[in-house]
């Protein structure tokens, strides 16, 4: 990657990276779909999508060093600043017929050239893990950037299969869809498509599955099923995980009887969210462990060799939870652990029940976030031992 084009690319990095991501919600996106202006995406898209590049690219220059220079990330940082390029063909483009096919064709090699990026990072993680010794604060910093850099793609990848599934030749199989949001989207199915699709890989390994118990609470309309104006893919993605932590939480935990409980999954609405719960009895794991669930270094380890890669564990490794978490605040729900050791597990998916409260939550490259990579010594506020250091004698003094 030459010295020169990266100059001349950097120029256009910092001018696109000092304006903020628009974050759209839900209902702009089904408007918008709507009316489906294939010129008014393309002005819109040709300016947002460079302005989000370009923030988390600034970012990544400000990763520690010794992560910086692990290969896949240098990578990373190469598919970046090409995919920053291909959009800056169309600047000045005048809009007719053939930019905007050219620019679709250019969205879906941009989407197909990210595809395992996710994977690629884990890769970097892996090498900085197995090359360097990491301190507290890098793996803060990791934590930090990794959490920003996957959501920032989440909704690249959203603003790109929105236009290219409008105004591209893609279908997406249901008419009745805008894009990849369904108007309509009734969650049970959803949850039983994700439960038939863990059960199966839960069949494959451990020959025997947990039941699902599903039910659902509907405060406002009695009788009527759930459903909500949301991403089924991006659902689906969360209770998948979901439920191949709890399958797997459940057969190792029961492993010598042949009676498993079931998982019980409650869908509820209310005036503002939707939420969806999902309980096991699988033995749960003790608070000093629930931190580690969703970090990613922690979470990163070798991947299981190709020979035995049909007895990969159901879950355990890779960055399934904390992404599924990141889908969940996309559009500003969450997805929270709640651990009885000893028992078992709940995870509830909280959703926006109002379109136009889902907005995007994007992350922004600016001074807080930068500063957050430079400083970060964290001295401890309260006392949690008794002895020791100069701080309690003075306390016990006074
Ligand atoms: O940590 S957990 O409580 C757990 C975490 C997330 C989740 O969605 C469901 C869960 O149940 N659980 C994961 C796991 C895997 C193997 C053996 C035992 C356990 C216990």
């Amino acid at each position: 990657f030459t010295q020169k084009c990266l100059g001349n690319i950097s120029k256009m990095l910092d001018f696109y990276s000092q304006f903020n991501p628009s974050p759209l919600s839900i209902k702009q996106f089904i408007d918008f779909g709507l009316s489906a202006c294939e010129r008014k995406s393309f002005i819109f898209l040709r300016k947002e999508l460079p302005v989000r590049l370009a923030n988390i690219m600034k970012e990544i220059h400000l990763l520690p060093e010794n992560l910086l220079n692990m290969p896949s990330v240098g990578i990373v940082n190469n598919m970046y600043a090409t995919s920053f390029e291909d959009i800056m063909q169309f600047e000045k483009v005048d809009v007719n017929e053939t930019t905007l096919d050219k620019f679709c064709q250019t969205l879906v090699k941009i989407r197909n050239r990210h595809k395992d990026i996710v994977e690629t990072m884990a890769q970097g993680v892996l090498e900085l893990k197995e090359s360097h010794d990491v301190d507290a604060q890098t793996e803060n910093n990791i934590q930090y950037f990794l959490d920003r850099f996957l959501m920032s793609r989440i909704s690249i990848r959203m603003l790109i299969n929105q236009h290219t599934l409008l105004f591209g030749n893609e279908l997406n199989g249901h008419s009745r869809h805008v894009g990849s949001i369904d108007p309509s989207c009734e969650i049970i199915s959803v949850v039983k498509d994700a439960y038939e699709k863990a059960r199966l890989l839960c069949d494959q390994y451990y020959l025997a599955s947990p039941e699902l118990i599903v039910q659902q609470h509907n405060e406002l309309e009695r009788c009527s099923q759930i459903r909500i104006v949301y991403v089924p893919s991006h659902l689906f993605h969360m209770l998948f995980e979901l439920f191949k932590n709890s399958m797997r939480a459940i057969m190792e935990h029961h492993s010598s009887n042949a009676e498993y409980p079931a998982i019980e999954v409650i869908v509820s609405r209310g005036k503002e969210d939707i939420c969806v719960k999902m309980s096991d009895r699988g033995g749960g794991i003790p608070r000093s462990q629930m931190d580690h669930l969703f970090k990613y270094m922690y979470s990163t380890a070798p991947r299981p060799t190709k020979t035995d890669a049909h007895t990969v564990p159901l879950a355990g490794y890779g960055y399934g939870l904390p992404v599924s978490r990141l889908y969940a605040r996309y559009f500003h729900g969450d997805l929270v652990l709640q651990s009885c050791d000893g028992y078992g597990t709940d995870a509830i998916i909280y959703l926006k029940a109002l379109s136009n409260e889902a907005n995007e939550l994007l992350p922004i490259f600016n001074k807080t976030s930068s500063k957050f990579y430079r400083t970060q010594v964290s001295t401890t506020d309260w006392s949690s031992h008794c002895g020791g250091g100069m701080a309690t004698r003075q306390l016990r003094m006074s």
